[in-house]
C-alpha cells in the first residue's frame, strides 16, 4: 500500500518533498495539502504517490491536513505543470507557485463561488417606478439599469466606470444591496455579430472541423480583418457545445475594447484573468474556471495555467507578443505551453496574428500548423499606403519633418485624428551640456537618465532610478544644459504648441498609470472628434478608432541598427502594428515612416513586401545563420556586484559544460547591457540543431552550477528559449 505522498512545496528548490498520508486517508493528486516545512507550515500540491520514500522511516512528517476533497489541479493540468517544470528546468514547487493564484496557496477555505453583483433592496424595488433621485444624474442612470434585474460588478465594470460612487449614494439610502450569484442564474447581455465574410467564415469552418481533436493553426489576418470575431464565433459553438474556451491576450488593461466584445457577446460567463485584479477576484476566476462555471476565460500570460474541466478550444490573439514570454523567475512561453496543452487535451489551438512570429511561421512551412487566412480587412475598409519620409535633408519642427507636421495638418482639417507614434516615454532621451558636452548617466547602468520636465526629474528607464535636474552643469558649472532628443512629453508639448485648435491626448506609461485611465483618455477625444493622438506602443495594440486615419512613425532608427537578434522582426511587427490602426473603418488611411535611413534594407522589403515579404527575407537570415526557429537556444545570465565574480562564475559553468555533444557554447561573453542597477552581468549561449540535445544536456549541468563555489556570489538563471540575449 503506497503510502507516501510526494508533495510540491512553492520553494525554489528542485526536488519534491515526501510526507505520510494521515492513517487510513487516501489524498488524490493534485489535492491540496498543509505540511510541516522547516519549523513552517506550507501548502503543497500533491503529485504522486510512492511505496518507499528515501527519507528514514523515523523522520517522514506526516501532513497536517487535506484541503481539497477532489483533486483542485486535474490530471491534464498537473501533467502540463510538470511538463513545463522539466522543459524550462525551474523547481516544480516554484512553477505552482506561479500557476497558483496567492488566495489558493493559503490554508483557508476556498473564497465562495459566487459572482459579485449589485441588485436593488427592498426599499429600492418599493420606489422602481418612480426613483427620488434627480434625472440625467449618474445615480438615477446605475437605478434604472438595475431595474430590470442585478448586474455583476464585472459587467458595470465595463458599462458603467465610476459607478461604486453612484452605489454607495444608493447604499445609504438602503436602495442597493450585494448579493452572490452563481454565474448561471445571472442574466446575460447577447449581441450578435456581424455577418461574416467569406475568410471569416472558411476560418472558422476549418478551426471547427478539428472538434475534439489536436490541430494547431495560425490564423494569419491583416490588421483590422476581423480576427476577434473569427474567435468570438469559434467560441460561441464551443460553448454551445457545452465545452469552455480560453482566450489569451497580450495585456488586458491595455484592450479594454476586447474584454466589453467578449461580455456583451457571452455575459457572465466571461471571466478575466490578468495580473491587474484583485487577489480574491483572481480566485474566484480561477475556482469559476475550475468548477466548469466559466465558459470563458479571458486572460494575460498566467491565464494559460488555468483549470479548465471542458476546454474545448484555445485562443492566442497576437501571438507574436513577447509579453507572453515570462522574463524573470519560471521563463515559460504561454504560447508555447498553449499548444502544448491542446496536445494533452486533444483540442484545436488558434494562433492568431497580423504579423506571426518567425517560429510560427516556421512551423507552418514544416507543416505542424495550418495556415488559415484573412486578406483583407471587411466591408470597405481598405489596408493603409505606407511611405517613408527621408529626414536628412529637412528642417525639422520639434523633431517632426515638415512633411510629417502637413499631413497632421490636413487629417484635423479633414475633420480627422491622427497618431503620432514614439516608443520613448518622457521628455527626452538625454540631458546634455552644450558646452562640455556633459550628460546625465545612471551611475548603476552607464546609460543616459531620461528627463521627465513635468516631473521635474531625470529618470533611468533601465533601473527605475531617479535624481532631481542639476540647475547647471555639474562637470563645467555653465548653464547650459539642454534635452536632446523627443520623447512623448515632448511631442505632446510641441504639438499643442503646433495646433492648439485640437485636442492632444498622450498615451504611455506615465499618462495610464491609474485604472481606467487608459479608457478615460480614448474617452475623452472620442470616436468622431478631430484630434491628435501621441504615445508609445501601447497604441500598437488592439485599438480600434474608427476616425483614426493617419500614423505617423517617428524614431525606429535605433532599431534599425541594434545588436539584438530579433530586433528586426519585431521593429517589423511593431511599424506594421501601428500602421494597422489607421483607416480600420470606412475613411482610407495613410503611414508615414520618418527615418534618417530611408536606403535601410528593411524598409524597403517591408515597403515592397509587407510583413510577409520581411518575414520570409528574416527567416532565410535565420536559417543562414543557424539561429531560431533553425536551432535552439537556451541562456545562463549570471549578474554580481563584482565583474570578477560574474567572469569566475561563467568560467566554472563552461568549464562544467566541457564540450557537450551538438551543442554550441558561447562564452562566457559580456550581457548586451554589462552594467546594470549596479551589478555586472555576462552570460554563455547555448545552441543546438535539436531542441533534445539541450533538454538532454541541462538538467545536470544545472545540477552542476547550483554546486559550485562561484555560484554563491552572483545572481543566475537559465532561459530556455530566450526571445532575447538582454
Ligand atoms: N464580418 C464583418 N463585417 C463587418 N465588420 C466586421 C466584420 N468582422 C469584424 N468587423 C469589424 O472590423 C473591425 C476590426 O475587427 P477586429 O478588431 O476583429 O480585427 P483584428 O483582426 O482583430 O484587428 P487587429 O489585429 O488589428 O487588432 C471591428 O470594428 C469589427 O467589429
Ligand atoms: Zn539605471
Amino acid at each position: 500500500m503506497p503510502d507516501v505522498l510526494r508533495v510540491a512545496v512553492p520553494v525554489p528548490l528542485p526536488q519534491l518533498f515526501d510526507y505520510r498520508a494521515p492513517p487510513g486517508e487516501t489524498v488524490a493528486a493534485g489535492c491540496r495539502v498543509v505540511v510541516p516545512f522547516g519549523r513552517n507550515k506550507r501548502v503543497g500540491i500533491v503529485v504522486g504517490h510512492a511505496a518507499t520514500s528515501e527519507v528514514p522511516a523515523g523522520r517522514l512528517k506526516t501532513i497536517d491536513a487535506v484541503l481539497d476533497d477532489a483533486p483542485l489541479i486535474g490530471a491534464e493540468l498537473l501533467a502540463t505543470l510538470q511538463w513545463a517544470s522539466r522543459y524550462y528546468q525551474h523547481p516544480l514547487g516554484a512553477v505552482l507557485e506561479t500557476a497558483l493564484p496567492v488566495g489558493m496557496r493559503q490554508a483557508k477555505p476556498l473564497p465562495f463561488e459566487g459572482e459579485r453583483a449589485l441588485t436593488l433592496a427592498a426599499a429600492g424595488r418599493a420606489v422602481a417606478a418612480d426613483p427620488p433621485l434627480r434625472r440625467g444624474t449618474r445615480v438615477r442612470t446605475l437605478f434604472e439599469r438595475l431595474v430590470d434585474g442585478p448586474l455583476a460588478y464585472a459587467t458595470l465594470d465595463e458599462t458603467l466606470p465610476g459607478w461604486r460612487d453612484s452605489a454607495s449614494a444608493l447604499r445609504q439610502r438602503n436602495f442597493v444591496e450585494t448579493i452572490a450569484l452563481s454565474t448561471a442564474t445571472l442574466p446575460t447581455a447577447r449581441v450578435t455579430g456581424p455577418t461574416l465574410t467569406d475568410e471569416q467564415r472558411a476560418a472558422i469552418d476549418a478551426v471547427a472541423a478539428e472538434h475534439g481533436r489536436f490541430r494547431a493553426f495560425l490564423l494569419e489576418g491583416v490588421t483590422g480583418s476581423g480576427k476577434t470575431e473569427v474567435y468570438l464565433q469559434l467560441i460561441e459553438r464551443v460553448l454551445a457545445a457545452g465545452g469552455q474556451a480560453l482566450m489569451l491576450v497580450p495585456e488586458i488593461g491595455l484592450t479594454p475594447q476586447t474584454l466589453r466584445r467578449f461580455r456583451e457577446r457571452f455575459g457572465a460567463s466571461v471571466f478575466a484573468l490578468h495580473s491587474g485584479l484583485a487577489e480574491g477576484e483572481r480566485s474566484r476566476a480561477w475556482l469559476a474556471a475550475a468548477r466548469g462555471d466559466a465558459g470563458v476565460i479571458l486572460g494575460t500570460r498566467s491565464a494559460i495555467f488555468a483549470p479548465l474541466p471542458r476546454l474545448a478550444i484555445i485562443a492566442v490573439d497576437e501571438e507574436h507578443d513577447a509579453s507572453y514570454k515570462q522574463q524573470d523567475g519560471f521563463r515559460y512561453s504561454a504560447r508555447d505551453l498553449a499548444i502544448v496543452r491542446a496536445r494533452a487535451l486533444g483540442v484545436p489551438v488558434v494562433l492568431g496574428s497580423a504579423t506571426p512570429s518567425l517560429e510560427t511561421l516556421a512551423n507552418v512551412e514544416a507543416e505542424r500548423y495550418t495556415r488559415v487566412r484573412l486578406s483583407a480587412r471587411p466591408g470597405s475598409a481598405r489596408a493603409p499606403t505606407l511611405r517613408v519620409v527621408d529626414m536628412r535633408r529637412s528642417r525639422l519642427v520639434h523633431g517632426m519633418s515638415p512633411e510629417l507636421v502637413t499631413a497632421v495638418r490636413d487629417c484635423l482639417a479633414r475633420g480627422e485624428q491622427a497618431l503620432i507614434f514614439r516608443n520613448r516615454r518622457g521628455y527626452a532621451p538625454v540631458l546634455t551640456c552644450h558646452d562640455c558636452g556633459w550628460h546625465a548617466d545612471c551611475e548603476r547602468c552607464a546609460k543616459p537618465m531620461t528627463l521627465h520636465r513635468a516631473r521635474a526629474r531625470l529618470v533611468c528607464h533601465h533601473c527605475g532610478a531617479e535624481r532631481n535636474v542639476p540647475a547647471q552643469c555639474p562637470e563645467c558649472a555653465a548653464q547650459t544644459l539642454a534635452p536632446q532628443g523627443h520623447g512623448t512629453e515632448r511631442l505632446e508639448e510641441a504639438l499643442v504648441d503646433l495646433f492648439p485648435q485640437a485636442p492632444v491626448v498622450r498615451i504611455d506609461r506615465e499618462t495610464t498609470r491609474r485604472r481606467g485611465a487608459l479608457e478615460a483618455l480614448f474617452d475623452s477625444l472620442g470616436p468622431d472628434k478631430p484630434g491628435i493622438y501621441v504615445g508609445t506602443q501601447m497604441l500598437a495594440k488592439g485599438h480600434d478608432l474608427p476616425n483614426l486615419t493617419l500614423v505617423a512613425i517617428l524614431g525606429v532608427d535605433d532599431g534599425l541598427y541594434s545588436a539584438d537578434f530579433r530586433a528586426s522582426e519585431r521593429l517589423g511587427q511593431l511599424v506594421v502594428q501601428v500602421s494597422g490602426r489607421a483607416g480600420r473603418a470606412s475613411k482610407p488611411g495613410s503611414v508615414l515612416l520618418q527615418t534618417h535611413h530611408p536606403d535601410h534594407a528593411l524598409l524597403g522589403t517591408l515597403l515592397r513586401g509587407g510583413y510577409r515579404g520581411l518575414a520570409a527575407s528574416l527567416l532565410a537570415e535565420r536559417r543562414d545563420a543557424q539561429w531560431p526557429p533553425y536551432a535552439h537556444l537556451a541562456l545562463l545570465r549570471a549578474e554580481a556586484k563584482q565583474l570578477q565574480q560574474t567572469e569566475k562564475f561563467l568560467r566554472d559553468a563552461a568549464e562544467a559544460a566541457g564540450m557537450p555533444d551538438g551543442i554550441d557554447l558561447a562564452g562566457p561573453i559580456p550581457a548586451p547591457m554589462p552594467l546594470r542597477a549596479g551589478m555586472h552581468r555576462a552570460q554563455i549561449l547555448l545552441s543546438s540543431a535539436e531542441r533534445a540535445r539541450l533538454q538532454h544536456f541541462l538538467p545536470a549541468w544545472i545540477d552542476a552550477l547550483r554546486a559550485l563555489a562561484s555560484a554563491r556570489h552572483v545572481r543566475w538563471s537559465v532561459d530556455v528559449d530566450p526571445i532575447d540575449l538582454y
